[in-house]
């Protein structure tokens, strides 16, 4: 901590101007290694960590989502932040974290432009009327609802845009001894409310599969935990479906702390598609009133499909002992 009135010899002071702008970039054992050269680099060093842990969304979320580890003296966990789903990483691969400047630009704030707007879409400018064509569901029985989209001339203030606004529900990011790091309320949720998108890596098929190789690998050695999601959107004929991978290994938003819970949880999974978008986007509601502090967890799949041994702690009373996995 600096004391007030006393000065930094010149030469310090420079290396922590310096420190500032560049340790924010470096990943945790980067950071580390450099916080040992020197006392000036190490309590620069320290306050980027305590930032990080502050909020792991970089400030990009409209409330911080703070890390909490009551197991052990690990920080947090690394991985590029965006709030909506990516076809490609971003180059170079970085993000700073824990500076002290403005919130980090989040990458996927560019996605959409890549992608211009196709036909469709609602007529109801300059506001969506509660019998707006593109609002629908999700219906009892089924994971599908539709909203309005980059082809419908409303905004983002839109009343049928309920998933597109961000996160508005207080989280924080919870150590668990066996499961590791999960998400939690840090506030009451109303029965049906958005929680968050789930956002990472659009994958190919291809892809999905021998990144789905190396993670079970490295799974199985318990020194990663993967974030590679599979969704399934069955056409109504209901003899094709559509194949959605989304990694949030490397690159995502809070969602990729979500674990899995053998009784379903207390998240619905939905996917929804929106006029202008090829593929729909997979969005977690709050499936019951959810109290402060109660973890969030869905189910990450069917226990028929289990093919690699990860334990499962989830801890229900219907808990399958092993974590779901399908092959990809
Ligand atoms: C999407 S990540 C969830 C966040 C993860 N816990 C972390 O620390 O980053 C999925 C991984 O979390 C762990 N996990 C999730 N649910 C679990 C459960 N019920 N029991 C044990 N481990 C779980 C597994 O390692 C799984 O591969």
């Amino acid at each position: 901590m600096e004391k007030k009135g006393s000065r930094e010899p010149e030469g310090e002071e420079q290396v922590r101007t310096w420190a500032e702008l560049v340790l924010p970039w470096l990943a945790p054992p980067d950071l580390a290694a450099v916080a040992s050269a020197s006392k000036v680099l190490s309590s620069v060093a320290m306050a980027v960590s305590d930032r990080r842990a502050s909020d792991a969304s970089r400030g990009i979320e409209r409330h911080p989502v703070p890390f909490l580890n009551p197991v052990d003296a690990q920080h947090y966990s690394y991985f590029l932040y965006a709030r909506f789903p990516l076809f490609a990483l971003p180059s170079p691969f970085a993000q700073p974290w824990g500076g002290r400047g403005p919130a980090p630009s989040d990458p996927s704030s560019l996605a959409a432009l890549a992608f211009p707007p196709a036909a469709g879409g609602c007529a109801c400018a300059p506001a969506c009327a509660s019998e707006c064509p593109c609002s629908s569901g999700p219906e009892p029985g089924t994971e599908l609802m539709m909203e309005c989209g980059a082809s419908c001339p409303c905004g983002l203030e839109c009343r049928n845009r309920v998933s597109q606004g961000g996160i508005s529900v207080r989280l924080r990011v919870v150590k668990h001894p066996q499961k590791g790091w999960g998400l939690h309320a840090a506030q009451f949720v109303k029965r049906g409310e958005f929680i968050c998108e789930y956002a990472g890596e659009f994958l190919t098929t291809e892809e999905a599969r021998n990144r789905q190789r190396i993670y079970d690998e490295l799974a199985s050695s318990g020194r990663f935990s993967p974030a590679l999601l599979v969704v399934r959107e069955h056409l109504p004929s209901g003899k094709a479906c559509l194949r959605v991978n989304i990694d949030a290994s490397k690159v995502g938003n809070v969602a990729r702390f979500i674990n899995h819970s053998c009784d379903g949880g207390n998240l619905a999974v939905i996917l929804v598609r929106s006029p202008g978008s090829l593929l729909p986007r997979l969005c977690f509601f709050s499936a019951m009133d959810i109290q402060e502090d109660e973890e969030l967890t869905f189910s990450y799949g069917s226990a028929k499909l289990r093919q690699y041994g990860q334990h499962c702690f989830c801890g229900s009373s219907v808990c399958y002992g092993m974590l779901p996995s399908e092959e990809t």
